[in-house]
Formats: C-alpha cells, structure tokens, sequence
C-alpha cells in the first residue's frame, strides 16, 4: 500500500470490516448533536458519569452515550516543543467529551453539556507526593539494567520486547502523571466515529492530537486544547529503550550497524491508551505519521502498565494467523524498520495481573495503561 494510500485510510481499520466491528468496537447511539462539550471542573462534579465493568466510581447516567461531533475547531500543536502544564495549556474552549454528566445552566457555556473527565485512578485513598523507590528496589533497577541481554527478546527484525524494563519507581510516577495529565484540558476520552462506533478504551494525546476520525489534524473534531507535551522524563525512557534494543540487536544478532534494523527516534507524540479489563483493540497498523518517519521506519516504543495483555501481531489483518505475546506491567515492546507496519491489536487485558507492588502504591483503576511514543 502507498503512502498516500495508507494515510487516507483509518488507523483503526479493523473498525472498516463490519463483521469484527461489532467484537472490537462499542456501537453507542449518539443522540441529536449537542455541540461542544464542557469539562467539568472537579469542584462542580455532577452525579453520574462512565459506564463500564470496572467503573466503581460514578454512577451512570442517562445521557453519558452522548457524543457531539463538532468539526470547527483550529487546533495548534504542541509538536516539537516542551512539555506544558496543564495550568497554562491554551484552550480556547474548556472541553472534552469523556463522560457527559449534565447541561450549564449558567455563564459563558450555559446550555452546553458538561462533561466528566476520565480518571485512570479510582477516588479514595491517594497517594499525594511522588513515589519514591525503596533501597531494594533501587538495586533491582540496576540489575534490571544489567540484565537486558536476558530480559530483552526479538521477536522479529526490528521488534524488540524488553521485560520488566520499567522499575515499578518508574511506572507509579507513569501513572500518577498520565493520571494528572488526563484530568486536565485534551485529556482523556474514548474516540470514536461520527456513526457512532467508540473504541474500547480511553484515549489521550502529547506532543501532537491524533483521532481516529481526523488523524494527525490541525483541526479535529469536538477539541478546542493544545495537548499536553511529552514529559522529559518519559523521552529519556524511550531513548534509553532504544539504546538498550540496539545493544541486544548488536550482542544477538551480531549487527554491526544497528540502525539499520532498528532505527532511533525521538518521540514527538505518545498515544496514552487506558483499557479497563473489557477494553481491547482490533488489529490495524500504525501509519499515520509522516511518509519520511514510516518510510525511515521509525519506532513505535510501547510501554505497558497495570493488567497484562493479550498483545496480537503479524502481517496481515488476520486473528488466527496472528503472533500472541503476554504484556506485562513494566514491560516495553518497540516495532520498527522492517516491522514498522506490523498488524498489531490488543485481544483482551487479564483481570487482577496487576503487580501488587504497583497497585500498593497507585490507586489505579482495574485495567492497563499503554503508551505508545512515535516520531512525526
Ligand atoms: O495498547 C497497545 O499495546 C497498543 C496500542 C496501539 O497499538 C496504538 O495506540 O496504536
Ligand atoms: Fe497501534
């Protein structure tokens, strides 16, 4: 397929074949086009909210299938450039559509729905400062980082997976930042298409906004914020994976240069993906960056945390020929140079895979987060 083919089409094909749409997506039925959504500050929470197994939290209501598919927005990008609190991300519209919880009846947005952000922890007992590692655990990171040559696998030219390569230090600070992040202005919510049909998971963007129905656009559709950037010390995670995977290339494989199985990047946009334990995505292709970055064959870095997943890859849209490999909490699966355009897909997350050691210290939901870090 051509470039200009593949970036035409959805990034999410799978969701073109009728008969798996229905396994891999959530048809909801959108009510009448309500228009831009409000994000509902925390203080003014309305009862009501997500509606999902896992969703201890708020209870559901009514109009929470409600979706508006507004296309009038002009999106800068925060492509490139550093990281942006949350405080002064610009966002011409306070908005997102995650879980629609009731109507303004007062100011500037009065009559807009308000909208209830999606958190990946669950409310109660919170862990206010950041994590910091214990002794032991330090030491297991330096002997994590010693032992790659044993933890690392490839798993085909150019797809690398590096087990328990995030220390658990590491993921809790993951998380309480992506949960930060997704509670502000372009965080959380589940994309989905104009017809209707959602994705089984939460979505948020940094660096660059990608939606299924626009892809990378300027203006996309129902969102009016920049997106949070890339923290830096994610960027370093990525590099160092990638320095890591070329030096279990180079020791496996005998490579001399590296580069050309498995080039480097610098990751201007991460996709943040949470599935709760019924969440999962169909197999597609990551193509939608630009024709130099996937013709150079630039890395898809993925980095897992929470509940395991069924992870599915191949060469082609076909589940029964697909490869399966387990994904674990910590663990970071890079597919680049002749593996760039893998068919991949998650086929379900495992219920309580979690590792206690995180779940003691981050209250985060049932389900597994996903990070996806790309170069434009
Ligand atoms: O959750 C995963 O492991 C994969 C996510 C993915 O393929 C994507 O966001 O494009
Ligand atoms: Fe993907």
């Amino acid at each position: 397929m051509g470039h200009s083919e593949s970036r035409k089409s959805a990034k999410y094909t799978t969701l073109l074949h009728k008969e798996r749409m229905e396994n891999w997506t959530e048809k909801e039925h959108p009510t009448e086009d309500t228009g831009p959504l409000l994000r509902a500050p925390l203080e003014q929470r309305l009862d009501g909210g997500p509606q999902d197994d896992d969703s201890l939290q708020f209870e559901s209501s009514a109009t929470s299938n409600s979706r508006s598919q507004q296309d009038d927005s002009s999106l800068t990008t925060s492509f490139g450039k550093s990281p942006v609190s949350s405080s002064n991300r610009r966002c011409e519209h306070q908005t997102y559509p995650a879980h629609m919880v009731g109507f303004r009846s007062s100011g500037r947005g009065r009559g807009l729905p308000v909208v209830e952000p999606f958190d990946i922890c669950l409310s109660g007992r919170r862990k206010s400062s950041t994590y910091e590692p214990s002794l032991t655990e330090k030491n297991n990171g330096k002997k994590m980082e010693h032992c790659i040559k044993e933890t690392g696998q490839i798993l085909r030219p150019g797809m690398v997976l590096l087990k328990s390569y995030v220390t658990l230090g590491k993921q809790v600070n993951i998380v309480k930042k992506c949960q930060e992040l997704g509670l502000g202005p372009g965080g959380f919510y589940q994309p989905g298409y104009q017809d209707g049909a959602k994705l089984r998971l939460q979505m948020m963007c940094l660096g660059k906004r990608w939606d299924p129905q626009t892809k990378y656009e300027e203006r996309l559709q129902n969102d009016y914020c920049e997106p949070p950037g890339i923290p830096n010390d994610f960027s370093l995670l990525v590099k160092k994976a990638l320095e890591d995977s070329h030096a279990l290339i180079m020791e496996q494989d005998g490579a001399r240069n590296v580069e050309d199985i498995l080039p480097g990047m610098s990751p201007d946009i991460c996709i943040v993906n949470f599935y709760t334990t019924n969440g999962r995505l169909g197999l597609h292709q990551d193509h939608d960056e630009s024709p130099e970055s996937l013709d150079r064959g630039l890395p898809v870095v993925s980095i897992s945390i929470g509940d395991s997943a069924e992870f599915l890859y191949g060469d082609k849209r076909d589940y029964d020929k697909a490869e399966k490999v387990l994904l674990e909490s910590g663990d970071v699966l890079i597919f680049g140079g002749k593996s760039r355009q893998i068919f991949h897909g998650v086929k379900s997350i495992i219920p309580n895979s979690a590792p206690p050691g995180l779940l003691r210290r981050v209250n985060i939901r049932p389900g597994r987060l996903n990070l996806t870090f790309r170069q434009f």
